[in-house]
């Protein structure tokens, strides 16, 4: 298969060599992906695989509605309206996006809607650790776990806290913590009247996040187009 990576970074590095190993061709946009002009290949790519930045969600849509090229998203930070256009994306192709590709938290995301069914009545708060250079908070995957919460119960995020009155029974408490070089971190506490379950998950490097990220793209290929989950790729 001939894949496309787009972003050169922690991750996209990672990805382009998971790719190579994997066999499979790689192929580079001949563009500065900072330029406004569209992405551009020599060849025609059955798969583009992005762990950029937001900016480029614009660029790939464009890309895709004139290649129908299959494309798996990772870049986290997006917007409402980045939102729409990767729904835009999956009329004309396959399309994924995921906050995270490590099959730990896409299971974890299963074990923290059963919990908090169960659990209606505890209090839940949810904490997420980084590397210093993460620009966007909270983390995807924290946003992705609370989507999951707010399905089920009613309640008001609260991101970190300070002052002097109390927890309110309807709030989520969201805490970031940002140093180092920590590939990710992510805690979901259900804290009830004596007892507290946590749910975790760490990330000891960013090859679980590229080679879910190129599974997911060997995957997709192919498929009927519309936006597709990492739950789809793992578990039907
Ligand atoms: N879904 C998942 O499983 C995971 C998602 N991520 C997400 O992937 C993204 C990239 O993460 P990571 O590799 O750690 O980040 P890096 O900072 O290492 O890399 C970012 C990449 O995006 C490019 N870039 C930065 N700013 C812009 C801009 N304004 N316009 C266009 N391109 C830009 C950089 O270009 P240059 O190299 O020239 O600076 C670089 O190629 C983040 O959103 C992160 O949260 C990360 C890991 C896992
Ligand atoms: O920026 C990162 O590094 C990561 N970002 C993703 C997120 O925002 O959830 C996934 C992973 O935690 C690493």
């Amino acid at each position: 298969m001939i894949f496309s990576v787009i972003g050169n970074g922690k991750t996209g590095g990672v990805i382009q060599e998971v790719v190579k190993k994997n066999g499979e061709t790689l192929v580079l946009p001949t563009n500065d992906l900072f330029t406004e002009e569209p992405l551009a290949f020599d060849e025609k790519i059955e798969g583009m695989i992005d762990f950029s930045h937001p900016n480029n969600i614009s660029k790939i849509l464009e890309y895709v509605k004139k290649n129908n090229t299959a494309v798996v998203i990772g870049t986290t930070g997006l917007s409402d309206e980045h939102f729409k256009m990767i729904e835009e994306m999956a009329h004309y192709s396959p399309v994924i996006y995921s906050a995270n590709y490590s099959l730990g938290v896409i299971l974890m995301n299963k074990l923290v809607a059963e919990a908090n069914r169960v659990l209606l009545d505890w209090d839940v708060e949810v904490i997420e650790k980084h590397h210093n250079q993460k620009v966007d908070a909270p983390s995807g995957t924290a946003n992705l776990f609370l989507n999951t919460i707010l399905n089920d119960r009613k309640a008001e995020l609260v991101y970190g806290r300070e002052g002097s009155s109390k927890r309110v029974k309807e709030e989520i408490g969201v805490h970031s913590l940002r140093g180092g070089t920590l590939s990710g971190e992510h805690e979901v506490c259900f804290m009830g009247i004596d007892e507290v379950l946590s749910v975790k998950h760490e990330a000891f490097s960013n090859k679980i996040f590229a080679e879910g990220a190129v599974h997911a793209a060997t995957w997709l290929v192919g498929k009927p187009n519309g936006l597709y989950t990492m739950e789809d790729v793992l578990f039907k």
